[in-house]
């Protein structure tokens, strides 16, 4: 059973309807982004699944119970949810011990001392437990509040942009960190940033919103090489479309030659399409008869970003032939891949 499921949720501020039936499905230890530009309704979901939002349609079940519906409505305290945000909200007058031990219910000083070891060594901050808030870093902060929730034992653990406080140099390592300490305790997860880097590194499953709406769900991958919309492409990297004729089953004719697909195209022969290629499957190399210019080139390390123009189209190509000029003349070819047609 999902942990975390929700049915055609809507929800409004006022008049202004901010959610607009949405979807979404939390499985037992999974790690699900809400990812999408600012005002899309991330936050407005998580709290929802929170109980700190109310919906006008819809309902969200935790381990198959409804926590709200038409005819329910559980209160945030009992939905067995952590929340952790972006301020890391904890008690400045209370120890790094009383945070984490805040709200847990359990019998005895020595089952509180066990678990208080257990969490501090969970987050490695073990021997800090004597330290106020104020005398810790932002990422030690941030793994005191990690400790906190999960000292409570949730049923799905809620992250409000958990890492946008944390220092650029050491947030890929802090996502990673908690990222491992999530799975080794298969806690399902819900994640809202508006970075699909972060999105990339800490979760399995990215749901991608458009206007309250889920555009696309699904692990990075898929969204990033199987993109239903332009939307969904353009969110998830630098794309190119060329206009295409679907010439076979498995080929189209563009500005740039004929290109084969490794699968069976999704369109009839004769339609006219558009062609996603991300810039690191076309390739250049220099030919004195090649139908391209280089007219932009960036030296990125192990490739070089160039821009080509060809007919009334300019290309971003990510090569990996970094002695290209500018001005050179420089035939295209694609790398194989499956191609997809939007
Ligand atoms: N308390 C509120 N009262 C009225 N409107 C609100 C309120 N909170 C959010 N909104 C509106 O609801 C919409 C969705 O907001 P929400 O905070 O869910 O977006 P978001 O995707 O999380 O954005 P961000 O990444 O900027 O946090 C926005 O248009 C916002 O202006």
């Amino acid at each position: 059973m999902a942990t975390l499921q929700v049915n055609n949720v809507h929800s409004s501020y006022q008049n202004n309807v901010v959610l607009k039936g949405l979807d979404l499905t939390v499985e037992k230890g999974e790690i699900v982004a809400l990812l999408g530009p600012s005002g899309c309704g991330k936050t407005t979901l998580l709290r929802a699944i929170a109980g700190l939002q109310s919906i006008s349609a819809g309902e969200i079940r935790i381990n198959g119970k409804a926590v709200v519906s038409d005819k329910e409505f559980i209160a945030s305290e009992k939905r067995g949810i952590g929340m952790i945000f972006q301020d890391y909200a904890l008690f400045p007058h209370l120890t790094v011990a009383e945070n984490i031990l805040f709200g847990v219910k359990l019998a005895g000083k020595t089952n509180k001392a066990a678990k208080l070891d257990n969490m501090l060594a969970l987050v490695k901050l073990d021997g800090l437990g004597g330290r106020y808030p104020h005398e810790l870093s932002g990422g030690q902060q941030q793994r005191v509040s990690i400790a906190r929730a999960l000292a409570y034992e949730p049923e799905v653990l809620l992250l409000d942009e958990p890492f946008s406080n944390i220092d650029a140099k050491v947030r890929r390592e802090m996502m990673l960190e908690i990222r491992n300490i999530l799975k080794s305790h298969n806690i399902s997860a819900v994640f809202v940033t508006h970075s699909k880097d972060e999105a990339f590194v800490f979760a399995d499953k990215l749901a991608l919103f458009n206007q309250g709406k889920i555009a696309q769900c699904g692990d990075a991958e898929c969204l990033y090489l199987r993109p239903q919309d332009k939307y969904v492409a353009d969110f998830l990297g630098a794309s190119n479309y060329l206009e295409a004729t679907v010439i076979a089953a498995k080929r189209v004719s563009t500005l740039i030659g004929d290109i084969d697909s490794e699968q069976q195209l999704k369109a009839e022969i004769g339609s006219d399409v558009e062609l996603l290629l991300r810039p690191q499957q076309l390739q250049i190399a220099s030919s004195e008869s090649g139908t391209g210019e280089v007219i932009e080139r960036r030296f990125l390390g192990s490739i070089c970003q160039y821009l080509v123009s060809i007919g009334n189209k300019t290309l971003d190509i990510h090569s990996e032939y970094l002695d290209i000029k500018i001005g050179e003349k420089v035939a295209i070819t694609t790398t194989p891949h499956s191609l997809v047609l939007l």
